[in-house]
């Protein structure tokens, strides 16, 4: 997520309690867990992260003070097992039933990270994916990955790509960057509104403020509206609107949704400014464990691949799923980061060749726990180099009810 302007960037926006914010020796701490959870030293492994989650706890700022009263979380950190006290003789503790289960214990709310302030977007997504569930702020998509890996959160909801904008291409990155596992997707109608604080009349505003996708998907429609002024991107369409609050800011509006409005106190000064009434943005849901894939609804299977070379590779991996009847629902390429460039030396060309190298993310319609799909990932991996299923999950189904509302011209 990029801030354009720097007085806009999430650390200007004052960063509120609920928000978890990036954890400082993060990288170190999850190469410490992982190891941990490897060794099945439960007990270790769970003191680590209750020192990390106390960390989180202190980096927060008492000062900081919601505009809106939100419930300030408290990062409860996992009950530390001392092994090394008197009595418990160095022994590892044993682990029971629970501790084998990737659900969180039944009765507790599921926690569920995503990225933003309440009143985003992607807290509705999670509301949507897990209704009734904890929903917790986080100010970077990174942290919300890091929430889940340490055990603070149990989900996350991340949002993927937009029938506007198309992909968000950093969550593909962190996708695979990460351990984490699809285990669902929801898609979610976006109606964007014009915000301003009360008595602002579209004639003041000297600039308009928004996540950077919001803005995309209501360029034509601010023109049309009139607005010929300023646009700037900041990290969460609410926050746009928090900010405003949290400023008096009287010549600027902010893109977000309805709710954000009431949240911060601000005016609806138009609605359902989206290009398009059916703007819908794709969010998956991330765990630690992946899901049991079924054959009893329609399932979706992610996958990320590279290839090293060779002739046709991508139109063979394709054919694989083709031959099957498998419909493909999405493909996108990204740079291969760790290979971005592949130099080919060849006189006849006059020269040195410098090929950019891809990361190809394939979704398609099937199940894992179908014979067609695990065929068709043996004969893909014949042709990789690198292959790997980001999850096997269920489909969204719910019908389709466009975003009320119509173009304000
Ligand atoms: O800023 C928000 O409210 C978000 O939840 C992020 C986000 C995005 O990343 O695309 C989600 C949905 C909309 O497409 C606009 C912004």
């Amino acid at each position: 997520m990029q801030s354009l302007a720097q007085p806009h960037s999430i650390f200007n926006l004052a960063p509120r309690t609920p928000r978890i914010p990036a954890l400082a020796a993060s990288r170190s701490a999850r190469l410490v867990c992982v190891y941990k959870f490897d060794s099945s030293a439960r007990s270790d492994w769970q003191s680590s992260c209750a020192i990390l989650a106390s960390n989180v706890a202190q980096q927060r700022d008492p000062n900081d003070t919601p505009v809106n009263g939100h419930k300030t979380l408290d990062l409860v950190p996992v009950p530390v097992v001392d092994t090394n006290a008197a009595g418990a003789l160095n022994h590892p503790k044993p682990l029971t039933i629970t501790d084998l289960s990737p659900a969180p214990i039944h009765g507790a709310t599921l926690r569920v990270a995503y990225q933003g302030v309440p009143g985003a977007y992607s807290e509705a997504a999670a509301g949507k994916a897990y209704p009734n569930c904890d929903a917790i702020p986080c100010d970077q998509f990174e942290v919300a990955f890091q929430a889940v890996e340490l055990w603070i959160a149990d989900r996350a909801v991340l949002p993927v790509e937009n029938s506007l904008g198309g992909s968000i291409h950093r969550n593909y990155d962190l996708l695979l960057r990460h351990r984490l596992h699809i285990v669902g997707e929801v898609q979610l109608p976006v109606h964007h509104c014009l915000l301003a604080l009360p008595g602002v009349r579209k004639e003041y505003l000297s600039r308009v403020i928004s996540h950077p996708q919001a803005l995309a998907q209501c360029e034509h429609t601010l023109t049309k509206l009139g607005l010929r002024v300023a646009r700037e991107a900041v990290d969460d369409t609410a926050g746009a609107a928090e900010y405003i609050a949290a400023h008096s800011l009287h010549d600027t509006a902010a893109i977000a949704s309805a709710r954000a409005a009431e949240l911060y106190g601000l005016n609806i000064l138009a609605d359902g400014i989206q290009d398009d009434s059916s703007n819908v943005t794709r969010f998956v849901m991330l765990a630690r464990e992946p899901i049991i894939p079924r054959t009893d609804r329609p399932f979706k299977t992610s996958i990320v691949f590279a290839h090293d070379k060779g002739t046709s590779v991508l139109f063979k991996v394709l054919s694989a799923f083709a031959f099957r009847n498998i419909s493909l629902t999405k493909i996108e390429s990204r740079p291969h980061r760790n290979r971005p460039i592949r130099l080919v030396d060849d006189a006849s060309l006059g020269g040195t060749a410098k090929h950019f190298e891809y990361m190809f993310y394939v979704d398609f319609e099937a199940s894992m726990a179908e014979v067609r799909a695990q065929n068709a990932l043996a004969e893909v991996q014949e042709f990789t180099s690198f292959l790997r299923v980001l999850g096997s999950y269920p489909m969204d189904m719910t019908p389709w009810c466009p975003s009320r509302g119509h173009h304000h011209h």
